[in-house]
């Protein structure tokens, strides 16, 4: 069963006595101990799935879904508390901006010790619990790959560099021994090595611990080698979703192809220093969304049907949107 499921989620942000879709219609599942990357140029949406899944969007937008379930419960009309309690001991999330998730008056060893729920603390009296908590705090910053533990837990969140920040981000969603880590953007900015390290602990994570993850970032190469499946999000719409492999051998929307084709290390057929295709335009703004299939105007197999939204097809556990997929000429 999907841990995670969603059906259709829309989301209209409020502009100019107006309302802008920002996510439309949206599908994205996550089963138990899966890998799923949702990739997506910078501004597609991403982040606003994340906030729509933790409930952090402003109340003034308008969000609907056919299905927002968390474990078979919806997340969409969920009490604070009920809330409060899956997203401390289920759903774990790694926000892009650590600076800005972390509470900058108190410290960040405070801050992890204080993500770690009291079922997971030993002890019977304050003492031990104390004892326990930092003990679990040096542990898991080590395994984040942060050997001066005293340095970090005495700091302040301005005091540190970008990447250890993420670093406490992880190591805060690790205590929880959650059932799903939404990792956003975990290594945007981080240079090759700490990035293979973070990519090698989630990874290990999700074989030992059967941990689900859903990692979200537009870095294809980061993605490629640990995810089991993935979801493409273009402009705020979903466009194909599958199996890693299916997708990168045989993508079926154009969109998917482009951003395959634009990743070197996906195309080992081609000679040294060629170029790299890629696919004219960029990205709509929000305020300037074409109708229908939002990549209609930059899309090079585009025609007249393109002004209508495509619906779902299915093959097996493939799914895309686009009225002329690639490889399905024939039919
Ligand atoms: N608070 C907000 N108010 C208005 N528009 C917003 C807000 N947050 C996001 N948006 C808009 O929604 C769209 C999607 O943003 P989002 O941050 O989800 O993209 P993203 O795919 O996560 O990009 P990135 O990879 O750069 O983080 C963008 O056009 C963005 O400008």
């Amino acid at each position: 069963m999907a841990l995670l499921d969603i059906k259709n989620l829309t989301l209209e942000i409020p502009h100019e006595g107006d309302y802008i879709r920002a996510l439309d219609k949206v599908n994205l599942s996550v089963n138990e101990g899966e890998v799923r990357a949702l990739v997506g140029e910078s501004g597609s949406g991403k982040s606003l799935i994340v906030s729509a899944v933790s409930g952090s969007i402003p109340k003034h937008w308008r969000i609907t879904a056919d299905r927002m379930t968390w474990n078979g419960e919806s997340l969409l009309n969920l009490s604070k508390s009920r809330r409060l309690q899956i997203m401390n001991e289920d759903i774990a999330i790694v926000f892009q901006n650590p600076l800005s998730s972390l509470d900058p008056s108190v410290t960040l060893g405070e801050q992890i010790q204080e993500s770690i729920p009291s079922r997971l603390v030993d002890g019977k009296w304050f003492w031990q619990r104390n004892a326990s908590r930092r003990q679990t705090t040096i542990k898991t910053l080590h395994k984040v790959g942060i050997r001066a533990h005293g340095d970090v837990m005495r700091a302040y969140p301005h005091e540190m560099p970008y990447d250890v920040g993420q670093r406490v981000m992880l190591a805060m969603a690790l205590v929880a021994q959650p059932k799903i880590i939404i990792a956003d953007d975990p290594t945007r900015g981080m240079e090759t090595t700490t990035k293979t390290q973070i990519l090698k602990l989630l990874t290990r994570l999700n074989k030992t611990r059967s941990v689900a993850i859903l990692f979200v970032s537009h870095d294809l190469l980061a993605i490629s080698s640990m995810a089991d499946t993935m979801t493409v999000l273009y402009c705020g719409q979903t466009v194909e979703s599958g199996k890693m492999k299916h997708l990168r051998k045989r993508p079926l929307h154009p969109y998917t192809k482009a951003l395959i084709d634009s990743a070197p290390s996906f195309r080992n057929d081609l000679p040294p220093k060629s170029m790299l295709p890629n696919l004219g335009g960029s990205i709509p703004t929000l305020q300037h969304l074409p109708i229908g299939c939002r990549l209609g105007p930059r899309c090079p197999r585009a025609q007249k049907a393109c002004v209508n939204v495509p619906g779902i097809r299915h093959i097996h556990d493939h799914t895309y949107s686009c009225h002329y997929p690639l490889h399905r000429d024939k039919r």
